[in-house]
């Protein structure tokens, strides 16, 4: 073999036609390898590409020509071989792999489908049971799976173009009409069309509207049923529909938006090319309840040695037990062999005194929390880094009473915290950017996509949460059923409506913050208007009657008793709307499925620019990596921010002056910022950070 090097600086496309076709030439090339540089083979298509027309050799035919060599061609993957990557090796006639190497068909994640032939090859190579596993959920998998699978022909610990080299060198001359995958017939099992039917409606359920998922089924059928020339049409026109619609550039966006706020800045101007971070090998859990078994988990996984604290004997005893079993299942859902870190249990805060950072995860309420902080502020090592789990508390107050503000921040999970990707990482006015990158580079460790938010209550996702539940709640005093709001949303695509979602978390949770706010409670009156806003009762008095939720059997919904998972419409609850409107004079009327998404969804949209003004989130991609992670946004609607864009900035605007002029629902007045935005034509998301920085040197914000 020769080795021709691909130069980076051209398309990568073109040079790979290119130097095939001098290999084809050349009569001293027997045999050819395709590598990547750098140790990676090829993450696939460049998926800002898809923005534009796209220019250079196309990927189809491309394959297509290397699959025709009469040479043999391998594939040496090494990093990652994704979506058009893999369907490059699909092409070739052998594939060898490094063993750390990663291979998958992940388009699915992006709104599309292998669209370069691999819908059809993969199948064909491997069957299509698992190519339908493979394809329907993107899942990357291992050299070792791959090999297992039939994907790859060797897989190796060594340089693994070399073995490519001396493998191609040892089967040139040989036919190679069976590695041409398009000539193969697709393996399939005998009950064929219940196989696909089954996984179309796995498929639909799962994605909630998603589109890729479904006609990736579709692609496959095809393949299972067609002529290899007929399943690439078949290929091509499914991927055309998908190219073009709003679901790919919104998960397309959103792959975008995971990265943008790892690159995250502050006001101060630190940000995370020029602040350093501390690499944490030893910390410690405050109050073991279900947030902080969560996060002693989480850590354990990392490698972390975790001090995990409780002072109340029974939970303690209870964490002791429940704790390392959550571990040992995380870890085997992760693969992990055995969990690294090394957890111990204690009840005395004096055993902190170690750790490098602490992780205050104790009940919701300032005077407890000042309190913990006050006694870590004594019992810490200097330098310790003090955080805290609160879902909305003021940061400032809690770094005031510790003797270093500077290394105070708020590390917001979300339940369950070994499990959910989302990592709100708050900074006050004086927490040090070392202090927010170590938090940073904390929750990257976890598996966490970190977001890093100013201090304001309810940070960034509560705070759009408390509009979009009051409109809710208020759609409810107007007319609608919790079903009817519920359903509204699912139909959108959250996994859960807002009603059967504050059943699961406990109805009590937003009780005991209004009642610390003075909105509820003995001594106050009990009437639509508090604090000078139009206010709704109706959560309060569902608390007061017992309802709490899935763990009473009874909330919104009813159960099969506690901590009853199936909900189930309960005629109590319309009774108690009925008397209630009758006892306020409300006369119930008819409310559609649009009103219902564009009463809560532009009630949340709205905070959103409030938050972006504030400055308390640096951008949209922040906001809507923040709902897409942390509160079920269907991420195929790419968060909050870009759907505003996609819905369109003017009506948005429109619809929430047409709500707001109405005499009973308040709270809806639009952002100055949305104003701005509509006022300059609207531009897209990408833009806004820029538009909002100009328009806040400007003082126009
Ligand atoms: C590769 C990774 C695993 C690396 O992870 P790592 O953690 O190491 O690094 P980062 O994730 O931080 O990434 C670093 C850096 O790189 C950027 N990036 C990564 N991948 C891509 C990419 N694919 N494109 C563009 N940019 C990428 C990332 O943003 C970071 O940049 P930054 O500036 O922040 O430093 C990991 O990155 C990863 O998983 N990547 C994605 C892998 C993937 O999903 N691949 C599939 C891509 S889609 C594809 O391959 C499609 C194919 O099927 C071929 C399609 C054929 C097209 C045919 C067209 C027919 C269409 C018909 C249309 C008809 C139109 C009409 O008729 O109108």
């Amino acid at each position: 073999c020769t080795r021709y090097v691909l130069v980076k600086n051209t398309s990568v496309r073109q040079g790979i036609v290119d130097a095939v076709q001098r290999a084809l030439k050349d009569p001293k090339v027997t045999s050819v390898v395709i590598c990547g540089q750098n140790g990676k083979f090829c993450g696939g298509a460049d998926i800002r590409e898809f923005a534009g027309p796209m220019s250079g050799p196309p990927l189809v035919p491309m394959i297509h020509a290397i699959e025709a060599v009469d040479k043999p061609v391998a594939a040496a993957i090494e990093g990652v071989a994704l979506g058009g990557g893999l369907e490059l090796a699909l092409g070739c006639h052998y594939r060898i792999a490094h063993s750390k190497a990663v291979l998958g068909l992940p388009e699915v994640t992006l709104g599309l489908l292998p669209g370069a032939g691999g819908s059809q090859r993969l199948p064909r190579l491997i069957g299509l049971t698992a190519a339908l596993d493979l394809i329907t959920t993107g899942r990357h998998v291992s050299a070792a799976e791959a090999l297992k699978l039939g994907i790859l022909d060797q897989v190796t610990d060594n340089n693994a173009v070399d073995l490519a080299v001396e493998f191609v060198r040892s089967v040139a001359g040989q036919p190679l009409d069976s590695r041409r995958l398009s000539t193969l017939p697709c393996p399939c099992p005998p009950d064929v069309d219940s196989l696909l039917d089954k996984v179309m409606s796995k498929v639909r359920q799962r994605s909630r509207g998603a589109l890729a998922p479904v006609a990736c089924v579709q692609a496959l059928r095809a393949a299972a049923s067609l002529p290899y020339a007929q399943g690439m049409e078949k290929e091509r026109e499914l991927m055309a529909t998908l190219f073009n619609s709003g679901q790919a550039r919104a998960l397309q966006y959103a792959f975008f938006s995971q990265r943008v706020v790892g690159k995250w800045s502050l006001p101060s101007g630190a940000s995370w090319d020029n602040s350093t971070a501390r690499t944490i090998s030893k910390a410690a859990v405050i109050g073991l309840g279900t947030m902080g078994r969560g996060i002693v988990v989480a850590l354990a996984l990392t490698g972390i040695s975790v001090v995990a604290v409780e002072t109340q004997e029974k939970q303690l005893a209870e964490a002791s037990r429940v704790v390392p079993a959550m571990l040992q299942r995380e870890a085997g859902r992760r693969r992990l062999a055995t969990p690294p870190g090394v957890i111990s249990f204690s009840s005395n805060l004096q055993d902190v005194s170690e750790v490098e950072l602490v992780i205050e995860a104790v009940f919701e309420d300032m005077s407890l929390k000042l309190q913990v902080f006050k006694h870590l502020a004594s019992v810490c090592r200097p330098g310790t880094l003090l955080c805290s789990n609160t879902s909305g508390l003021d940061i400032d107050q809690l770094a005031a009473v510790t003797q270093s503000p500077g290394l105070v921040v708020g590390m917001h999970f979300f339940a369950p915290a070994h499990v959910m990707k989302l990592l709100e990482v708050v900074y006050g006015p004086r927490s040090s950017p070392e202090a927010v990158a170590t938090a940073m580079q904390l929750g990257k460790r976890m598996g966490k996509v970190g977001v890093a938010v100013g201090n304001c209550p309810g940070f960034v996702g509560n705070r759009m949460l408390k509009p979009y539940l009051e409109q809710a709640n208020f759609l409810l005093e107007e007319g609608a059923t919790p079903q009817q709001v519920d359903e509204a949303l699912e139909e959108f695509g959250f996994p859960m409506g807002v009603f059967r979602m504050s059943d699961l978390s406990g109805l009590d949770v937003g009780w005991r913050i209004r009642k610390e706010a003075g909105l509820t409670g003995p001594g106050v009156e009990s009437t639509r208007t508090r604090q000078g806003r139009r206010y709704s009762p109706l959560p309060d008095q569902m608390c007061e009657a017992g309802r709490l939720g899935q763990k009473t059997g009874k909330g919104w919904y009813q159960y099969d008793g506690p901590g009853g998972r199936v909900a189930r419409s309960d005629p109590w609850v319309d009774i108690f709307l009925e008397t209630y409107r009758a006892e306020h004079g409300l006369v119930a009327r008819s409310i559609t499925p649009e009103e219902i998404l564009e009463r809560c969804l532009y009630a949340l949209i709205n905070e959103g620019f409030n938050i972006l003004q504030d400055a308390v989130a640096a951008g949209p991609e922040d906001i809507d990596a923040i709902y897409v992670f942390g509160y079920g946004w269907p991420r195929h609607r790419g968060g909050p921010m870009f759907h505003a864009g996609q819905v369109g900035l003017g009506r948005i605007l429109e619809r929430l002056n047409h709500h707001h002029s109405h005499p009973d629902v308040p709270h809806l007045k639009p952002s100055t910022l949305l104003r701005r935005l509509v006022a300059a034509g609207s531009p897209p998301v990408q833009k806004w950070r820029e538009f909002i920085n100009k328009e806040r040197v400007h003082s126009q914000l």
